[in-house]
């Protein structure tokens, strides 16, 4: 008998980072505990159907969001599915994959939010919203390095896929409980921002976060040089805001992870940058690998609320037969 699996969504647009943050969140759960599905499987035609069509892969109709909510209904719910596979490689299908979810599981992708029935079935949803100039740097060097696409095919892509991202990806922010921005700071060359991204965490209270407010006594007030915490409006809405800077010490880092584990105290098994100095590694775009902060408690963040919805799932909800 076993329990339903978590369902965390990373959704947000190419190259915004969802790859790199749900490997990341993988690795602190153990990669044994979580199956990582990727949305793009259920692109609806080829890359050279897509190409005669002229549809984006951003477009609705360019998948089979029908499928992609079915599939994530019946995992919520324990049960397997056949998965198609999309090869980036070659820009074809191939066949379907046979899936079976383990405890957790986290979906990346496009359109993940964009339906009543797909939001429903996430215990946690992240969207990835970087400034549009860094995620255009991180597209046309991951595709030209790894996709093999020239920097000029990649422009045009993005200006060509602008419209339906404006239309189809970007107000799905509106549905995520964390809206995550990595961000360079002003003051730096262009390669050391590569090393030293801040992020801003809006956090809605449409999930119970961290009480963070103790970011705000007097005691802490040495953490506000690199870590801050504010009142917003995302999107109209009332939001907290979580700022951590690139350049916040090792120390003041391990500050913030004690306000994390506190309040529940089996997270500290799973995260501690103590425990795990791999936690918050990332591999650049030029195949370098870096350590974030920032990164590292977004990743710390996400894994809470992981953590938290299998403690409540698990001590309240029958298991599954
Ligand atoms: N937090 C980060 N810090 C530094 N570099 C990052 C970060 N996130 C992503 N990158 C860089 O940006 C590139 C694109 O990121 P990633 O592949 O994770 O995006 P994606 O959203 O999964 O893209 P796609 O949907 O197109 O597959 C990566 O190759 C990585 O080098
Ligand atoms: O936006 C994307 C998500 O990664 C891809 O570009 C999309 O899946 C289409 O793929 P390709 O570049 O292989 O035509």
């Amino acid at each position: 008998m076993t329990h339903r699996p978590i369902i965390l969504g990373i959704v947000g647009d190419s190259a915004a980072g969802k790859t790199t943050l749900t490997r990341g969140i993988a690795q602190i759960l153990g990669e044994d505990e979580v199956t990582i599905l990727c949305t793009d499987d259920y692109h609806r035609y080829d890359r050279q159907q897509r190409a005669q069509k002229a549809i984006s892969a951003l477009h609705p109709d360019c998948n089979y969001l029908d499928i992609m909510q079915q599939h994530l209904g019946l995992l919520r719910t324990g049960q397997s599915i056949l998965k198609p596979i999309y090869n980036h490689n070659t820009g074809t299908f191939e066949p379907p994959e046979y899936i079976q979810p383990r405890r957790f599981v986290i979906v990346e992708g496009l359109l993940g939010y964009s339906t009543r029935l797909a939001r429903e079935c996430f215990d946690v949803k992240a969207f990835l919203a970087p400034p549009e100039s860094l995620r255009s740097e991180w597209k046309v060097k991951r595709d030209t390095r790894k996709r093999g696409y020239t920097d000029e095919q990649v422009l045009e892509q993005l200006r060509k896929r602008e419209p339906d991202s404006e239309e189809f990806i970007r107000p799905q922010r509106k549905w995520s409980d964390i809206v995550i921005s990595f961000y360079p700071p002003d003051e730096l060359s262009d390669e050391q921002r590569d090393l030293m991204l801040n992020v801003r965490l809006v956090l809605r209270p449409t999930i119970p976060h961290p009480d963070f407010t103790r970011l705000l006594s007097p005691s802490k007030s040495h953490l506000s040089t690199a870590i801050r915490l504010e009142l917003d409006r995302d999107m109209g809405k009332p939001v907290d805001v979580l700022e951590v800077d690139g350049h916040a010490t090792e120390e003041q880092v391990r500050e913030l992870e004690r306000i994390l584990c506190s309040e529940i105290p089996y997270l500290g098994k799973y995260c501690t940058l103590e425990g795990d100095p791999n936690i918050g590694k990332v591999t650049g775009t030029t195949g370098e690998t870096l350590q974030s902060y920032p990164l590292a408690l977004t990743q710390l963040l996400i894994t809470y609320h992981m953590l938290k919805a299998a403690h409540i799932y698990q001590s309240s909800e029958p298991a599954l037969t």
